[in-house]
């Protein structure tokens, strides 16, 4: 049997013979289901050969569509796992990432190419699979190998047709009215004879990639049934109809997304999560090994990687190995006396001046290529805008129309298609409309952030005020002076003072990885590399040095932990090693107790707790020398921790929001919980503990909560969870919380249900008054 190997599908690696065995298989399978006679298995066939064609080259930003790289020279095999990392939340994905970039044996990885296949004897027939991942992880990716492998008789060829179905392109006709038929015809023109009988006896894939990118608002609850495929209808509606089989309800869906937008699919639906984790170590290696014929170029270009830290981690997302590739190549292939970038702002300012080269190399130019013109100045800023007014709004599309308000000429801009992909470009036939994004959600926050430092340098105190206006006022919480401050901004150090908190104030972090570069720009350092695009005049040392003790001793206030990790991302942007130095000798002291721990080492604490390989057997706040803030900022090493305690009453709902997110992550090392004298913990704190409690992947065996002043309410939460299948509770203590009759009643009324699996209650006045075994 032909196994398929990780790359080179179309070379050597299957004999011609077993290739076409396997294509005379399949035909004879569709010669015996559907007696369509030749006509039909031509079109089969041209299917296949057309869509060979769309995907056996890859489009990475610099190539043009269809000229591009071989995609199985390049292809590297990606980690997949079967299941949902973590609830699927807001925040930012490349924090996201950085908290599950780590590789757990107890996860289920999952080939591409199996995702549709029955893998236990739990499992029934999958119909409907949703892969999550964040951007550039490699989801589209995935699709074009699936499809290219099935095209080339080498996978799934029980699959009669199979069908990709951008969400991008979708998005293009959503006024327009079609059938499920003549969907298909407009976008696959080589399926125009297929008619609607075909359509229900063949085994046909839909694939919608990118559902995160569509512009449709799926209505599962409220929508016309429609189970004909000549119906004409919405676009938004055919799509629904498939995905819950009322629509040929035989066909296979798959479909993509970034993982906050997957919420818009009802779990009901979906037999199989898978989601794409990027490259593990492994395959990080293995990536730049196929993407250089000069061994010894790849071999330092790995070794460049391991030792910076950040450029490691992020390797974890395929589209910043492809951004390293380029810069690293370039740099490391020409006489570069410079410094290779060690922080993501160096990274991606030489990234910038690459393409631009590239640019000047394709279609020539009189200047030296690393200075940038004029022109070349005011489009990258015209960029920026674009990306910035975006960002702002959480967008990452753009049309035609959204470029020329920001003074962008769009033949331009396709120029510069490393920095922005006119991703229509392929299917101009069809559509007259061209859509617009940044080849990364990350290269869009570096664009903007460089063009507001430009705003900054020159003074722009109209765009800036917008950026920094302030919010309702908030008369008692500790940053009131910022929502209060309508001065003028006054310095770089101010600047940047008021931008982090602005970020650290928004809900979802979409700022954080745009607050972090614009910490790295103000090195004059990286200022250089942009080739004169900065004023360099505003980074005196000791100006840096303010904004360095600003970071230091920024206090966040009710700011969420996660979000404070941040301050200590922009410390490191800054090349500043000395807190991150401090931690991991105060690691390797193994004493805990003794030295005393700001809350910018708390935060760096968090994060390398959070981050190590090897899960912390008790995570007590109290053993910590450091001040309340301090251990708050320490909250989200909880995720990485088998028991946790703390004493006292200093955690709001943010921080509890970190503890529930520990209990329902996959997997969830947290097994007890201890909290006691705390006061402040609210009914609803205490329900969001206990809606954790019944997720799932929820793992807590001991829950200790004395002393915390519990209501009524809050037992019927812990009631309900208790009753929850499966709970893995087995001892829940409440001592000193002089709980009344009612209360006592309703954790009674749990203890008979037939689900409770609890060992042991203590409750009532310090007493094991209820036990129960
Ligand atoms: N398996 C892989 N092997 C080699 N390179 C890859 C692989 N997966 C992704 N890449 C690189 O990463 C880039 C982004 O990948 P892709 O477009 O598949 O991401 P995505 O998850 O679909 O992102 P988005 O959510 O932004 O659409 C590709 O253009 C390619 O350079």
């Amino acid at each position: 049997m032909c196994q398929k190997q990780s790359a080179s599908i179309g070379d050597s690696s299957c004999p011609e013979g077993e290739k076409k065995r396997r294509t005379e298989l399949q035909t004879a399978d569709l010669n015996n289901s559907v007696s369509q006679g030749g006509e039909l298995q031509e079109v089969i066939e041209g299917h296949k050969m057309s869509l060979k064609r769309r995907c056996e080259h890859v489009t990475e930003g610099t190539h043009e569509a269809g000229s591009g790289t071989l995609l199985n020279k390049i292809y590297t095999e990606l980690y997949i796992t079967e299941g949902q990392s973590e609830e699927v939340d807001t925040q930012h994905e490349v924090r996201q990432l950085e908290r599950t970039s780590k590789k757990n044996i107890q996860d289920t990885p999952i080939k591409c190419q199996d995702i549709f296949k029955v893998l236990s004897e739990q499992q029934r027939h999958i119909r409907v699979v949703l892969t999550n991942g964040v951007a550039g992880v490699g989801k589209t990716f995935s699709v074009q190998k699936f499809s290219l492998d099935w095209a080339e008789g080498l996978e799934n060829q029980d699959i009669s047709l199979v069908l990709p179905l951008s969400c991008r392109e979708l998005n293009l006709i959503r006024d327009e009215q079609h059938s499920l038929l003549s969907l298909l015809h407009v976008f696959h023109p080589t399926l125009q004879k297929i008619r609607a009988e075909d359509l229900s006896v063949w085994k046909l894939l839909f694939i919608f990639d990118g559902l995160d990118e569509s512009r449709f608002s799926l209505g599962f609850n409220n929508h016309r049934v429609i189970s004909d495929v000549t119906r004409v209808s919405s676009v938004d509606v055919l799509l629904v109809n498939l995905i819950q089989g009322n629509l040929l309800p035989s066909a296979l869906i798959w479909i993509t997304s970034r993982p906050a937008a997957a919420y818009q699919i009802p779990p009901s639906c979906v037999d199989r999560i898978t989601e794409v984790r990027g490259f593990t170590d492994s395959q990080k290696e293995e990536y730049f090994r196929r993407r250089f014929s000069d061994e010894d170029l790849s071999k330092r270009i790995i070794s460049h990687i391991k030792a910076s830290r950040s450029l490691h981690i992020m390797c974890l997302i395929p589209v910043f190995c492809w951004i390293a590739t380029i810069v690293l190549e370039d740099m490391m292939t020409r006489d570069q006396r410079g410094e290779l970038p060690k922080t993501l702002t160096d990274l991606y300012s030489h990234f910038l001046m690459v393409q631009i080269k590239r640019k000047k190399q394709k279609y020539g130019g009189k200047q030296r290529p690393e200075e940038l013109t004029e022109a070349d100045k005011e489009l990258l800023l015209k960029l920026g805008r674009l990306a910035f007014e975006h960002l702002e709004e959480g967008n990452i599309m753009f049309y035609s129309e959204d470029l020329e308000r920001c003074g962008l000429d769009v033949s331009e801009v396709s120029v510069y298609s490393g920095v922005c992909t006119e991703i229509f470009k392929r299917e101009s036939v069809i559509f007259q409309k061209s859509v617009y994004c940044f080849v990364h959600l990350s290269i869009q926050e570096f664009l903007a952030a460089v063009y507001m430092f430009h705003c900054y340098t020159i003074k722009n105190k109209r765009i800036m005020g917008s950026f920094l206006k302030y919010l309702k006022p908030t008369p008692f919480s500790w940053f009131s002076w910022l929502f209060t401050n309508n001065d003028p901004v006054k310095s770089l150090d101010d600047f940047l003072r008021r931008a982090l908190m602005k970020s650290l104030k928004s809900k979802n972090g979409h700022l954080d990885l745009f607050v972090r570069f614009l910490h790295g720009l103000s090195l004059e350092s990286n200022q250089r590399i942009l080739g004169g695009m900065l004023d360099q005049r505003n980074s005196h040392p000791e100006t840096i040095q303010k904004v360095l003790n600003n970071l230091k001793e920024e206090n966040s206030g009710e700011i969420s932990p996660d979000r404070s990790i941040n301050i200590f991302h922009c410390l490191m942007e800054m090349k500043d090693q000395s807190v991150h130095q401090e931690i991991q000798e105060f690691l390797k002291s193994g004493k805990k107790s003794e030295k005393k721990l700001s809350e910018i080492h708390c935060s760096a604490l968090a994060y390398l707790l959070q981050m190590s390989e090897e899960v912390l057997d008790e995570l007590d706040l109290e053993q910590y020398n450091t001040s309340d803030e301090g251990r708050r900022r320490l909250i989200p090493a909880v995720r990485n921790c088998r028991k946790f305690q703390l004493s006292g009453s200093f955690l709001s709902t943010s921080h509890w929001k970190v503890v529930a997110s520990a209990m329902t992550s996959n997997p969830s090392h947290l097994r007890e919980l201890i909290l006691s004298k705390n006061k402040s913990l609210t009914d609803a704190d205490v329900k969001l503990l206990s809606s954790a409690m019944m997720h799932p992947n929820c793992r807590l065996e001991t829950l200790r909560l004395w002393c915390c002043s519990l209501s009524e309410i809050s037992c019927d939460s812990l009631a309900s969870a208790l009753r929850s299948n499966p709970s893995h509770l087995r001892v829940l203590d409440l001592s000193g919380n002089q709980l009344k009759d009612p209360a006592v009643k309703l954790l009674c009324g749990a203890l008979q249900d037939p689900l409770c699996e609890l060992e042991t209650l203590r409750s009532v006045r310090d007493d094991p008054v209820l036990s129960q075994v």
